[in-house]
């Protein structure tokens, strides 16, 4: 087993740096599905380069790396004590390699460990089989999607689709709202793994373990492939679309398991990932631990490039009028594209409009829950009057000349500030928040009153935009741990879009609003 060690960080670098191929072919299929020149065209085109990158840096995909769960199927016999002190080995390697964000935080301090190590972290399940080979499957799920699963119990009252009872029809119900309560928050379009049954815990398990399924499997249970198709099909009508700016694409795939239950309990578990559907697996050579397969087909077989699609937007040059050039033809009257040097004026963002692409230039800090919650107690340790604050944990390392370097920095999912962000605003004199999700009711008074403005970025797009930070011009707070610091970038050309406006106007309430009008279209029953 000499090689085990090397194989699990190959098979880490790999999950992490190259979207496997078949979910490669969905986010391709679902780029044709979109009107070229609307948002969520734009977003899947940024997604789509975004993934071309992070393979050709083998740099990550999205800086949340996730929880690294591992699922182990070995011999009888493979010395499973020494399988779980290489793992781990491994992990903090490919963690020091900026292969993973520092990950692993302890719930009562803060504290992060600082190499993704700690109690509970990394997950690693062992099962024997009768063959003599080993598989070492691993999936990185992010905070953000994870924060959307769901668990229901049935019989429920499921919002916009009334009384769901104890069967097929009632889960159908359940998994419908599912995909609706997560909006655009979990990076959609984003693939669902749905487990019927089991308690609590093993419900949400089997839901984790749908994850695994290769996209394009076929469920051998008859009700369940009913399910998935109906899931499928009807998930994309509600409006939500990628990022949650509305579209044709909501969900890239539906898998459904089941397993007993106790006879009072009936739980649907739905465990949501997003777009950044990154696992993989290995099988190996259980005597010299060397790769024989992978269990999935590598990224590298299917380019993300699209010819007739990249064509209208030519992003490796300028994202932002093709950014420009995809909202004029979504709302011809409405696009304007505005470069913004930090500090704003107050002028500068009453003048913007939902809809609006803005390009951020000039000095940006990150700033997430720690650095929230800090702030509204005590004083900034720089001046942010007229500034642009970006909910992001980026993956950083230094160079050899001993100078931070950001190697992944996507936005994270705004609406955690929201019991923070209006105070901190009018505190602060903050003119631009930029993250991913939207905000909520207290935010959007806070950018009316003061005039601020708030931005999406665009979710997982941790390579298109760690290029736009061009120099760290400084660190505080590192004792939160490397993605909770406040880091202070020079910024340029960071392209985001207008979601909330000063005017009270906001793209996220509108979609919610107008999915659960379409949710409501589901409420007769379907399986019956
Ligand atoms: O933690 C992060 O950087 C992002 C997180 O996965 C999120 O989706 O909010
Ligand atoms: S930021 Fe988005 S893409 Fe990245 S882990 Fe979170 S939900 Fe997934």
């Amino acid at each position: 087993m000499q090689q085990f060690l090397q194989s699990v960080y190959d098979l880490i670098v790999e999950t992490s740096t190259n979207l496997p191929a078949d979910v490669r072919r969905a986010i391709r299929h679902a780029r044709t599905l979109e009107d070229q020149g609307t948002r969520a065209a734009l977003s899947l085109s940024t997604i789509a380069q975004n993934i071309g990158m992070a393979e050709a840096n083998v740099s990550p995909i999205c800086q949340d790396t996730g929880m690294p769960t591992f699922i182990i199927h070995c011999p009888v016999g493979a010395d499973q004590i020494t399988m779980k002190r290489q793992i781990r080995e491994a992990v903090a390697q490919a963690t020091k390699d900026s292969k993973l964000r520092t990950n692993s935080v302890d719930s009562l301090t803060g504290e992060n460990t600082g190499d993704n190590l700690g109690p509970g972290t990394p997950v690693i399940h062992f099962e024997q089989w009768e063959r003599n080979d080993i598989e070492v499957k691993l999936i990185l799920k992010g905070g953000g999607c994870e924060n959307k699963n769901i668990q229901y119990s049935l019989p429920a009252e499921i919002p916009g689709l009334g009384k769901a009872g104890r069967d097929l029809d009632g889960i159908r119900k359940c998994v419908m709202h599912s995909v609706y309560q997560a909006q655009g928050q979990g990076c959609s379009a984003g693939v669902i793994g749905v487990g019927i049954g089991g308690d609590r815990t093993t419900g949400y398990e089997l839901a984790k373990h749908q994850l695994f399924r290769k996209l394009d499997d076929v469920n051998p249970n008859e009700d369940l492939r009913k399910l998935e198709d109906y899931v499928m099909e009807n998930a994309n009508k509600l409006g939500i679309g990628t990022m949650g700016f509305g579209g044709q694409v909501t969900l890239l795939g539906c898998k459904v398991g089941v397993m007993n239950r106790l006879p009072a309990s009936f739980f649907v578990s739905v465990a949501y990932n997003c777009w950044a559907y990154r696992r993989q697996g290995v099988v190996l050579d259980a005597v010299t631990g060397e790769i024989r397969e992978w269990s999935y087909e590598r990224g590298s077989e299917v380019p993300m490039e699209n010819a007739a699609l990249d064509q209208a937007a030519p992003v490796e040059e300028a994202p932002s009028p093709a950014i420009a050039a995809a909202v004029q033809a979504e709302a011809p009257a409405r696009q304007r594209e505005i470069v913004l040097q930090t500090p704003i004026s107050e002028e500068q963002i009453r003048e913007l409009k939902v809809g609006d692409v803005v390009i951020i230039n000039g000095t940006m800090h990150t700033g997430r829950d720690a650095l929230h919650k800090y702030l509204m107690d005590h004083d900034a340790p720089v001046d942010l009057s007229g500034a642009a604050i970006y909910h992001c944990g980026p993956v950083m390392s230094k160079d050899q000349a001993g100078n931070w370097q950001v190697r992944a920095a996507g936005p994270t999912t705004s609406i955690r500030e929201e019991p923070y962000q209006g105070d901190i605003i009018k505190k602060f004199g903050i003119r631009a928040v930029i993250g991913k999700g939207g905000m909520g009711p207290k935010t959007l008074a806070a950018l009316n009153e003061h005039g601020g403005v708030y931005l999406n970025a665009i979710g997982g797009a941790a390579q298109y935009y760690a290029r736009c930070f061009k120099k760290v011009e400084g660190v505080d707070f590192m004792e939160f741990g490397i993605p909770e610091a406040m880091w202070h970038l020079e910024t340029e050309g960071f392209a985001a879009i207008v979601t909330m406006d000063s005017h009270g106007n906001s793209l996220h309430a509108d979609v919610e609003k107008n999915s659960l009008q379409k949710l409501e279209q589901f409420k007769e029953p379907v399986f019956i």
